[in-house]
């Protein structure tokens, strides 16, 4: 429901005015001046000030310096007597919505109050619009060796038909390199289609997959087209491919061969032109030897087979990715943000069985949890305390330890000196030689 301030000092005008905006079905809470506006600002949420300019003490122009640096998002609707045309039109430069001149038609300020309502339903569908955009075009960051086999692989394979098998662990970013491979495609301009085949219930997969005719089962009231068709000329990006039944394997098969499908219910036949990517968190080898899942279909979708390795194995991804996720959500929050030094050390400690997914979610919390723009390890989960996580955790032989710790070392005296290698030598009491060298070894790159 939407919330209205109402903000009049005239006491017949503030009833009447509530009145009439309680009848629109508006929660409408009233102030008798500026400062009284101010309190109620300070507990709620108001989707829309509508105020008088000139009030005793604090007017509606000092209202509305206010309202707009607390929340630049509310909007602010200016009453004012006629012959103070000139105070409303300064409101307006001043980043009011609009205003109206007393007296005036009640019906006339609702349907202008409709309409500010209206553009913030716009905004808002905008604002979400904008943020998948982003999330479809986000660039993949990482510099380690692995990432840029990645980013060179998908460059080369993006503008090929071939189906691609996407693995890695949840959180390493699949749906990011099937985006990109969509991108870097020439069917880039066209339909980019994506199922999750776990979200789904068995029962529904097959007419999400082919779509169904009218009348083809209980419920079914109207044709349906599948996201086979739907991706037509374009790609098709089958997430969690891992988790598709044995029974709708077999169907998909016969599409990937035969280049065509059929409604359920329908008797037409479809050809459709369709790119498949597919990702998936399982061992489809593994998976084919528990008959989960069919041989000749795992030989059918792995033409080209991508890996993303999970984040512990690149923790020289690490400072890149924080520094890119802090420029984010530091840009939401109106704030430069950065990270403590000890902070760093924590996360470049840390496992991510969640991967780069946790170590986002983690950015995105303390952005907006930390009080000051230095976020330190106290502002950082209780869990990632415990800098010896690694050391303390796994059971590994005693050479690939020696290497692990010597590689994360390096990882932390980079990181530290900003990438100078110099700097990094002296902290770590070797030669800058020594230090090229063991960099080429563990493939670190700055
Ligand atoms: N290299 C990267 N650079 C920037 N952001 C990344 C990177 N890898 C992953 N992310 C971010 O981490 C989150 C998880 O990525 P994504 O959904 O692609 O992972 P996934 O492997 O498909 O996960 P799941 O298997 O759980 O679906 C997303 O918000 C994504 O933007």
């Amino acid at each position: 429901m939407k919330q209205i301030l109402l903000v009049e000092d005239d006491e017949i005008m503030r009833i009447s005015l509530h009145d009439r905006l309680r009848r629109e079905r508006w929660q409408v809470d009233a102030a008798v001046n500026g400062r009284d506006a101010l309190s109620l600002l300070d507990q709620k949420h108001y989707h829309l000030i509508l105020s008088d300019i000139r009030m005793p003490g604090l007017g509606g122009m000092e209202l509305l310096e206010w309202a707009r640096k607390q929340s630049p998002l509310i909007d602010i609707f200016m009453m004012t007597a006629y012959g103070s045309v000139e105070d409303a039109i300064t409101c307006l430069r001043n980043g009011a919505a609009d205003y109206i001149l007393k007296p005036f038609e009640m019906d006339d300020l609702i349907i202008r109050i409709n309409r500010i309502f209206e553009m913030q339903t716009v905004r808002a569908r905008c604002a979400s619009l904008e943020d998948r955009c982003r999330q479809e075009h986000q660039e993949i960051i990482g510099n380690s060796t692995a990432m840029r086999t990645l980013l060179k692989l998908i460059n080369q394979i993006g503008p090929t038909d071939s189906t691609v098998l996407i693995n890695g662990e949840s959180g390493t970013g699949k749906e990011l390199a099937a985006n990109a491979l969509h991108r870097a495609s020439r069917r880039a301009d066209k339909p980019y289609i994506r199922i999750n085949c776990a979200a789904i219930p068995e029962g529904l997969l097959e007419s999400e997959f082919f779509g169904h005719e009218k009348g083809a089962f209980t419920g079914a009231h109207a044709k349906r087209l599948g996201r086979f068709e739907l991706a037509d000329g374009g790609t098709l990006l089958l997430d969690e491919i891992g988790d598709l039944p044995l029974g709708l394997q077999a169907k998909l098969l016969r599409v990937i061969e035969e280049g065509e499908c059929e409604r359920l219910g329908g008797t037409r036949t479809i050809k459709v032109d369709v790119r498949l990517l597919c990702a998936t968190a399982k061992d489809l080898k593994k998976e084919v030897e528990a008959g989960q899942f069919r041989q000749d279909l795992l030989y059918r979708l792995s033409v080209i087979p991508l890996t993303l390795p999970p984040l512990r194995e690149r923790i020289e991804d690490i400072p890149l990715l924080v520094s890119h996720f802090l420029r984010g959500f530091g840009h939401k929050r109106g704030m430069t943000l950065s990270l403590s030094k000890e902070a760093m050390d924590c996360l470049l400690n840390y496992d991510f069985p969640g991967n780069v997914r946790e170590l986002k979610n983690i950015i995105e919390r303390v952005s907006v949890l930390s009080p000051g723009p230095v976020i330190t390890v106290e502002d950082l989960p209780a869990d990632l305390h415990k800098a010896e996580q690694k050391a303390n955790g796994a059971i590994m032989p005693l050479a690939e330890a020696l290497a692990s710790a010597e590689k994360q070392c390096i990882v932390h005296a980079l990181a530290h000196s900003g990438g100078n290698r110099t700097r990094a030598a002296e902290t770590l009491g070797i030669s800058r030689k020594n230090l090229w060298e063991k960099m080429k070894q563990h493939r670190i790159e700055v």
